[in-house]
């Protein structure tokens, strides 16, 4: 493995993510790994899991990091190939990623989606410079399209906690104040495409996501045919993917207790950061089905699997 950008790096998801829970036995154990080896962490935008829970796997692995935000400590800069740069970017992705990946032996980078042009987005132009400017590692922390990195997490935390072999789980679009990306819900469905479960996806008519991700699931657009029997409901906000980028209100799809009583006695997953009462009902997130902090300690495991991995192809 080079890079982690997306599923497509991972040959066997099922296997790597069984490793993933392995190393929660000694997460220590491979300390001398990552010795004298410098991860550059590199976010457009805010973050506290991944900020934290990859920081936390380097530190697992003797890996040193760096965190750079942009537009904070780092200059703000200018990812437009060509752009006559008297605005506000003092640097171009162009020098600033070479110049890092001077520094580090691993690059990990956090950019988001403008959500107002759908070629552009689906391009993954920073995320690419990346990639093929630095001569280094790259390591997605959710990106214009993707988040794999969660999808990883998720399959760990849905390994961890099924009922039976092949787990009814279930991704429920749910409201949300704000036009948000359509990354977590892409990746999961990639991920869960490939995992060994029951995969249905339910949305209100309009919200269809990109089918280049979601082949392969069932679609579902009656939310309470979806619930029924299922053994994960995992709840997500994404704004429209055909009218690109447009906010999409349906308050009535919020995830409740009485919602919930129509699977099988469910797990509720999120990613996080999560609007109460907006996405999901308190009773749920308090409520002894709720696996989110446990997802979200996941994340540590997820990407320590994934940087071991590509300690494996770094020159000692
Ligand atoms: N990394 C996890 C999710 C990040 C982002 N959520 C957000 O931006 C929520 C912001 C807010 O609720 O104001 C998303 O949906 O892709
Ligand atoms: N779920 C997740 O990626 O959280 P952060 O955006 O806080 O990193």
């Amino acid at each position: 493995m080079n890079n982690f950008l997306s599923l497509d790096d991972v040959s066997d998801p099922m296997a790597f993510a069984r490793e993933a829970i392995e190393l929660k036995k000694n997460p220590l154990a491979d300390m001398h790994l990552g010795r004298g080896k410098m991860l550059g962490m590199v976010f457009f935008n805010s973050s506290l899991r991944t900020r934290m829970s990859v920081q936390k796997a380097a530190f697992n692995l003797g890996i040193q990091t760096m965190v750079l935000n942009v537009g904070g400590d780092l200059w703000t800069l200018e990812t437009q190939d060509g752009a006559v740069m008297n605005g506000k970017a003092a640097e171009h992705i162009k020098e600033a990623v070479p110049v890092m990946a001077n520094y580090c032996d691993i690059l990990a980078v956090r950019c988001f989606p403008g959500l107002e042009n759908r070629d552009i987005d689906s391009e993954e132009k920073i995320l690419t410079a990346f990639a093929t400017k630095s001569g280094k590692p790259v390591v997605n922390m959710e990106s214009a399209t993707l988040h794999p990195l969660q999808s990883l997490a998720d399959l760990i935390t849905i390994l961890e906690h099924q009922p039976k072999p092949r787990p009814k789980v279930v991704l429920s679009w749910a409201p949300h104040i704000k036009p948000l990306p359509h990354c977590v819900s892409n990746s999961f469905s990639q991920w869960m495409n490939k995992a060994d479960v029951e995969f249905v996806i339910t949305h209100p008519k309009g919200l269809e996501l990109g089918t280049k991700y979601t082949k392969g699931a069932v679609i579902e657009h009656d939310q309470r045919k979806a619930f029924e029997g299922a053994d994960f409901i995992y709840a997500k906000n994404w704004s429209s993917y055909n009218d690109y980028g447009k906010f999409m209100d349906a308050p009535e799809w919020i995830i409740d207790a009485e919602k919930m009583a129509w699977t099988n006695q469910a797990r509720f997953m999120h990613c996080l950061p999560v609007r109460r009462n907006v996405e999901v009902a308190d009773d749920v997130l308090d409520g002894p089905h709720s696996i989110v902090v446990k997802q979200a300690a996941n994340r540590e495991f997820a990407t320590q699997r994934v940087l071991k991995e590509l300690l494996k192809e770094l020159k000692h």
